[in-house]
């Protein structure tokens, strides 16, 4: 089948690789000449663990290609948008690059001459937005489908591939909604062969489904690390308690890893843009729970720099404090509302002298020249005589260091375990001061 993949960052990049690869004629269309110029060269233009292999194979097997050009997208059956959503200052969602990528594709649907057209709305946004373009999409020809992603990065491939689950959110009339599915199914094909789960839904429960589950997690981790501030008080430990709590099979123990807070380009904004539209309906009060939660999770990255007063009795200024990690999460560059990169910004507004090293995010961030962040190639450059050491991101890299090693490079053995990830005994016996989040 002819598919358009309109948006091709970290969601459509890898949704366009992905189609190809399960045999599908794709063309990558996006407004960014750089990425599409890396992206046609058949490289990844961020890290993401297996996609450039799957991207390469493509481009070279001819049947992946990108342009910046939107009249590619005519004349193909599925038209997929996978434009950003980012926040606006008031917390909604930003949803121009969605209206604006509408506008360029509408006038180049329709031109499918063999059955029915369908545009796939895969990026995350309020609900409404697909009640709101349905019309304007069946004018020029193609029945809109919303079919929300839920990749996480790091796992994006296998992930896109290997689904828990497919929503597709349909329009009200049934034999519109029965021929974009069956279409959406064609596509999908050899991914619902492997016995997914494939859900179909009216379009505000598609678009509530996202941010529903989004929201689940992000309070799931706010859970644990409110948890973990009274286990800080009370002298318990939040790792232990995780494992006993997570033991109920209705609890699970995957998303309770307490420690400096969620971060990325989807939980942060997608738990205030899903309150911000609930005020819009009236319904703000009922979200309450979400405003919660990101405070939680913003203290939670604020409580290192009171940690790391505690422990440097003589005071942060000039004092030399090395963040393990600038990524939002290990495996990607990824460095959206990162947690590691706010507490070293807050460490340097306290005075600090800041080296930080990630092995992925680390070279972006030594081109964007932040103002008082040295940005280290390495652990062992970050570490040699820091006061202080916070491991911000668990890339094995780093939760593998030796304890020993450390301490022979820096200037004072403390170390603050911002992931809950070291071997707290083993860096103690080293002659470490530790502590965790919620776990000493
Ligand atoms: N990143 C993820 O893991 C993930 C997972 C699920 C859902 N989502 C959702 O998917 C959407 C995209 O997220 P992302 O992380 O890929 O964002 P991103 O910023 O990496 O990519 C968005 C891309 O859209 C392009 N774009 C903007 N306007 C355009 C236009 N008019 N025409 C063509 N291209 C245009 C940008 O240049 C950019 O390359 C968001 O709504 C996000 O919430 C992301
Ligand atoms: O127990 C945990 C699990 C995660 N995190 C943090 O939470 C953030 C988000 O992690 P994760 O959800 O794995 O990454 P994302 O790639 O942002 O994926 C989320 O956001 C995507 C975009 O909407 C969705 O598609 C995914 O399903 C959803 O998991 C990261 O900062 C993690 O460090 C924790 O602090 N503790």
């Amino acid at each position: 089948m002819r598919v358009s993949m309109i948006g091709c960052g970290y969601l459509g990049a890898v949704h366009a690789a992905s189609m190809a690869e399960i045999g599908h004629d794709v063309v990558g269309i996006d407004v960014d000449e750089g990425r599409i110029s890396a992206l046609a060269a058949g490289r990844a233009p961020f890290f993401e663990p297996g996609f450039e292999e799957v991207l390469s194979r493509n481009v070279a097997s001819g049947r992946l290609r990108f342009t910046t050009d939107i009249s590619a997208a005519e004349g193909c059956q599925v038209h997929f948008i996978g434009v950003g959503t980012p926040q606006t200052p008031s917390g909604a969602a930003d949803m121009t690059y969605v209206d604006s990528a509408v506008d360029a594709l509408a006038p180049h649907l329709g031109g499918f001459r063999g059955g029915v057209e369908i545009v796939v709305g895969k990026s995350t946004v309020p609900v409404g937005t697909a009640a709101r373009l349905a019309e304007r999409f069946e004018a020029a020809g193609a029945t809109l489908v919303w079919n929300p992603e839920f990749l996480r990065e790091g796992f994006a491939v296998k992930d896109t591939l290997e689904p828990d689950r497919m929503v597709y959110g349909l329009p009200a009339d049934p034999l519109r909604a029965e021929a974009a599915t069956a279409v959406l199914d064609e596509v999908y094909g050899p991914i619902l062969a492997t016995g997914v789960k494939r859900l179909t839904m009216d379009y505000a429960t598609a678009e509530l489904v996202k941010v529903s589950a989004n929201s689940f997690l992000a309070i799931k981790i706010s859970f644990i690390n409110a948890v973990a501030q009274i286990c800080d008080a009370a002298g318990g430990d939040v790792t232990a308690l995780a494992e006993a709590i997570g033991l109920d099979a209705r609890i699970g123990h995957r998303f309770l890893r307490a420690g400096i807070g969620f971060g990325g380009g989807c939980l942060p904004k997608d738990i205030r843009a899903f309150q911000a539209r609930a005020a819009e309906l009236g319904a703000g009060e009922a979200l309450a729970i979400l405003d919660e939660a990101d405070r939680v999770n913003l203290r939670a990255r604020s409580l290192v720099l009171d940690k790391a007063r505690q422990m440097l009795g003589d005071g942060l200024d000039g004092a030399r404090v090395a963040i393990l990690g600038a990524a939002f999460k290990p495996d990607s560059d990824d460095m959206r509302d990162s947690p590691a990169l706010e507490i070293a910004g807050l460490l340097a507004a306290a005075g600090a002298r800041v080296a930080i090293t990630d092995p992925q995010a680390g070279a972006i961030l030594a081109e964007q020249d932040r103002e008082g962040l040295e940005v280290c190639a390495t652990a062992d450059e970050a570490l040699r005589d820091a006061d202080l050491a916070v491991l911000a991101t668990e890339w094995r890299q780093f939760t593998s260091i030796d304890p020993a090693r450390a301490a022979s490079l820096m200037r004072r053995a403390n170390i603050i375990d911002g992931r809950n990830s070291l071997d707290a005994g083993a860096w103690k016996e080293a002659g470490f001061t530790y502590t965790g989040m919620g776990r000493r």
